[in-house]
């Protein structure tokens, strides 16, 4: 059934598919075990009707450019809004656009204004902050009073809204402790314990520049859950650029030689060992399509 007259404040605008989330999260995004452990159980229980939440929900992806944390904020909002990204529940700051030119007190203002009017209009929304790594110093505290376990709010309720804070911030420490656990023999990615991360990311939000330092957020324990995006193994990178390829051309006709070669563009860390992408699945787009154009010249005859 297709919305007629825009979006309404229910279904079908707003409904929750389960089963695509945990399809699309097992099929479409790699290497990231912590999504399927952490992420899906709590926005379950953050959906379901039959439970009274007591506070909104709230996470936070911290890991290496291109590891899938705007990725996996997409597939979320797609798996609770008919329209996704576009839906007007779907909020996107960017520090560049949104926190920038003014003095913070009156970008404090603002935000809460703007959470406050589209709460008014419906309890269901999703606020997603990307790049808190270049948020200024204190702008978030803007939100403790819509996240914090006493969610009315001049008489609203923001019990029912999710707010996803996307950064870099950690992924240095996170990295360095994903190849420790390997090199110490936990190869396999689903044997991580989310403890392995936790302290480090927590440690590195309140104290690394950006929109988490010396936030109150981290200190009164608002946010639910820390997720670490792990940097991209050799293997992943080949899936995102059978994806990729798929998305240009169905079907396409990637052969093993000519993702070796896309493979050459990509850059992997540490020097000597060249497990990890170092960009994740960024950057792939342009050595995908020059090899998709190459074939369809007849240019990789050779391979
Ligand atoms: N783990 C993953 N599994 C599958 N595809 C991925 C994954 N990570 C990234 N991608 C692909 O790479 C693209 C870029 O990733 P994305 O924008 O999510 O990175 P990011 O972690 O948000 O980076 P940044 O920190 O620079 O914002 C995605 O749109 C997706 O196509």
């Amino acid at each position: 059934m297709k919305t007629v007259f825009g979006e309404v404040c229910g279904y079908p605008s707003i409904r929750y598919d389960h089963d695509g989330l945990e399809r699309n999260l097992q099929q479409k995004v790699f290497g990231q075990p912590f999504i399927q452990k952490l992420l899906l159980p709590l926005v379950d229980l953050h959906m379901d009707e039959r439970y009274e939440n007591r506070k909104a929900l709230v996470l936070s992806f911290h890991g290496t450019p291109g590891s899938g944390k705007n990725y996996v904020a997409k597939i979320l909002a797609e798996s609770i809004f008919e329209k996704g990204m576009d839906s007007k529940f779907v909020h996107l700051f960017k520090p560049i656009l949104h926190f920038s030119g003014q003095p913070p007190e009156i970008l404090k203002f603002r935000l809460q204004q703007w959470i406050v009017g589209n709460v008014t209009s419906c309890q269901r929304q999703l606020f997603i902050f990307d790049e808190v790594n270049d948020m200024p110093e204190g702008i978030l505290e803007a939100v403790k009073g819509f996240i914090d376990y006493n969610p009315r709010f001049g008489g609203l309720d923001f019990s029912k809204c999710i707010f996803i804070f996307l950064s870099n911030i950690a992924m240095i420490p996170i990295n360095q402790r994903t190849l420790e656990l390997w090199q110490d023999g936990t190869k396999r990615r689903d044997k991580l314990r989310h403890e392995d991360f936790m302290s480090i990311i927590i440690e590195h939000s309140f104290n690394e520049d950006g929109g988490f330092k010396k936030c109150k957020l981290i200190t009164s324990r608002l946010i639910d859950a820390f997720i670490p995006f792990l940097p991209l193994e050799r293997s992943h990178i080949e899936s995102c650029i059978k994806v990729i390829a798929d998305d240009y051309a169905m079907n396409s006709p990637l052969t093993p030689p000519m993702i070796d070669y896309i493979m050459e563009s990509v850059e992997f860390t540490p020097k000597d060992l060249r497990l990890y992408s170092a960009h994740g699945c960024k950057n792939l787009d342009t050595p995908i399509k020059l090899v998709l154009m190459r074939y369809s010249r007849q240019m990789f005859d050779e391979l």
